[in-house]
């Protein structure tokens, strides 16, 4: 037998095994899904030594990617070049830096990754769009809910009307307008935001029949992890991306796992793929992970779902049952001597089980009390913070100076970068006086920064050599690889300054640096050291949560949406009250309501993490008000 299939059942060999033409693989959480995923990779890329076609997956974070491009490396070494593992926002704006110049963008185009700069930009195509709306009632902060929605959806122009339909005509129309000026807005200012890389992936895809026919006899197989998270754009890309012909196409999904609605994902979604792909269906009932108690539970959840698949197979227990059979309910007067209980059992445990543990909740709030209580019993805890940008001033100057070598003359990275030079440097520069300088020289604005900063005496000579000699580095040869060898010399050279170091301007340098260097690594990994432009590197930064990693003997509290995909020894599901798990939203929409199915979905994910033992806790009082035990609690057979 090959080694691809050792060890799998006869379902997932003949997944793994599967070659040509449309397959779902729909399963349940610890069935295999990603590991069937990884091994037919590996296995057609080891088969076909003499073929040159390339294999595209496709996932949605890019910590699952590079976790799948590890796990290819050792099943096929030297598969690197043969198979592209990607997520769909760094695969779109690979595409775009390439052929964006269809649309008018350039390569270096900007990504938008904070609101504050897309509200600007959607407050000026109001402008543009020449309507007189009401400011309070039509402002960009107002509206871009709205365009994400319209964004996500891939709407084309010539629907947005349709769309808005409950809206009054001159209003309809007003959006329509406003969808409009907006993405012009964004081409021509050379920049996109995170919605639109995909839309504007898929307008290059369908007005460029050659780009598309390229892209398709580069990519001959295309695979996609976690398929149920997909909003319909992304699901356009696909369309785009396949063959219509070959349809070779193999999708891992789980319809019970979908808890991005919110971010455009359906449960409709899977059906359009079964029927515009004529998919071939195959299900993975058995789970390795968890327990036949907690198997038991979360099949008697998730039937309550109306809207799941039919004919979906039951999960079936792989593991044995034993004794104590890893699964427990608490019942507490109030919040507080909840999670002190938790702490406290956590604490309780062997350091090598207590590394096992995880604390779930549907709500950071509640995280918040876990980890404090946590600490109190003298446990590290670990609650995630997903940090889109940098906040120590050396790597804020690092960032804004690389962004300013990018674009030249922006106002916003002049104003950053001035203020983490201050925070360095203790020097005032006036970014007004740079941008300023800078229109009237070359438009380069740390190349005035450096004759403003050059001319004053306060400067200390340290930092006067680095200027002097890195700035130019990136001004005059866009070398950033030297520029930022010698930003970080700078850094440890600057004098121990005791009150700084303890303030938000440094205490999370040291961090921030080791995130650097394996964001860095990790896009050299994926694109070729070589072939890493100085955009490139920007916009795949921009793509990348700056979120240190978990201390290793820390205990993770974690959302459940942040525990997807995970697995842990110990679970401890807390706050299982009304309002909670179901969220309050849920619970106003209604039993029946899309949103409390979502809900059940939450729960079911994070019951379904638990690979040796189960907690489920509650009280009668959270954060001062009276709350009923969760319903998915009696859902699951307990009695409340
Ligand atoms: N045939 C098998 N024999 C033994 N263990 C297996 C087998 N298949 C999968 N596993 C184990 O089951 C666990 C879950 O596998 P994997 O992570 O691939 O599941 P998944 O379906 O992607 O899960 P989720 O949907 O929750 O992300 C892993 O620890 C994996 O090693």
């Amino acid at each position: 037998m090959s080694e691809f299939l050792s060890s799998l059942n006869e379902r997932q060999a003949a997944a793994v095994s599967w070659q040509d033409g449309p397959l779902l693989v729909l399963a349940g959480p610890g069935s295999g899904k990603t590991t069937v995923l990884t091994r037919r990779i590996g296995r057609m890329i080891q088969q076909s030594p003499d073929d040159h076609y390339r294999v595209l997956g496709l996932t949605f974070t890019n910590k699952a990617a590079a976790e799948m491009r590890a796990r290819i490396e050792k099943l096929a070494p030297g598969s690197g070049n043969r198979v592209l593992l990607t997520t769909f926002h760094s695969f779109a704006g690979d595409l775009l830096r390439q052929h964006g110049h269809l649309l008018g963008l350039k390569p270096d185009f900007t990504i938008l990754t904070q609101d504050g700069e897309r509200i600007g930009l959607l407050d000026e195509a109001i402008a543009d769009a020449g309507r007189s709306f009401e400011v309070s009632e039509f402002s960009g902060e107002r509206l871009l809910p709205l365009i994400n929605r319209l964004l996500e959806n891939d709407v084309g122009d010539e629907r947005v009307e349709k769309i808005v339909a409950t809206l009054p005509e001159e209003r309809r129309a007003s959006v329509s307008a406003v969808y409009r000026a907006y993405k012009d807005r964004l081409i021509a200012a050379n920049s996109l935001d995170f919605p639109s890389m995909i839309s504007e992936a898929v307008r290059v895809l369908r007005t460029h029949a050659a780009v598309a026919k390229q892209i398709r006899r580069i990519y001959r197989y295309v695979c996609v992890d976690e398929f149920q998270d997909t909003n319909f754009a992304q699901y356009s890309l696909l369309i785009c991306l396949v063959a219509s012909d070959s349809r070779n196409l193999f999708v891992v999904a789980d319809d019970d796992q979908i808890i991005y609605q919110w971010n455009g994902a359906s449960p409709a979604r899977l059906e359009g793929l079964k029927r515009d792909f004529e998919m071939t269906v195959l299900q993975l009932p058995t789970n390795y992970r968890c327990p036949p108690a907690v198997i038991d539970i979360a099949n008697k959840l998730i039937a309550n779902n109306s809207t799941r698949t039919a004919n979906k197979d039951q999960l079936l227990a792989e593991k044995p049952a034993t004794e104590d059979q890893g699964l427990n309910l608490y019942h507490f007067p109030d919040f507080e001597s909840e999670v002190a209980w938790v702490a406290q059992d956590i604490s309780a445990k062997s350091a090598s089980e207590r590394e096992r543990c995880v604390v779930l909740a549907r709500t950071r709030k509640t995280l918040e009390r876990a980890v404090e209580h946590l600490g109190n019993n003298g446990v590290t805890a670990y609650l995630a913070n997903r940090k889109d940008e940098f906040v120590s001033a050396p790597l804020r100057w690092l960032h804004a100076a690389l962004r300013l070598a990018n674009s030249s003359n922006d106002r916003e990275q002049t104003r950053r970068l001035t203020r983490a030079f201050f925070a360095l440097e203790g020097l005032q520069i006036d970014p007004a006086g740079v941008t300023s300088a800078a229109e009237a020289f070359e438009g380069s604005a740390l190349r005035s920064f450096l004759n403003l900063a050059l001319e004053r005496n306060e400067l200390s000579d340290h930092t006067r050599k680095y200027l002097v000699s890195a700035l130019p580095q990136l001004v005059e040869r866009l070398d950033f690889r030297s520029f930022c060898a010698s930003t970080f010399e700078w850094f440890a050279g600057l004098p121990d300054q005791p009150f700084l170091a303890s303030s938000n301007d440094f205490s999370e340098f040291e961090d921030e640096k080791k995130v650097w260097e394996a964001l860095v690594a990790d896009i050299e990994a994926q694109f070729g050291k070589e072939s890493v432009t100085l955009h490139m590197l920007l916009q795949e930064l921009d793509l990348r949560s700056k979120t240190p990693p978990q201390p290793k003997e820390a205990v993770p509290c974690f959302t459940i949406h942040a525990s997807k995909g995970m697995e842990f020894g110990h679970v401890y599901l807390i706050a299982m009250v009304e309002d909670q798990l179901p969220s309050w939203a849920a619970v106003k929409k209604g039993a029946e309501s899309p949103e409390m199915q979502e809900e059940r979905r939450n729960c079911f994910v994070a019951i379904t993490r638990t690979e040796d033992s189960l907690t489920l806790t509650y009280s009668d009082k959270v954060f001062g008000w009276q709350k009923a035990p969760s319903r998915f609690l009696r859902e699951m057979g307990f009695q409340v």
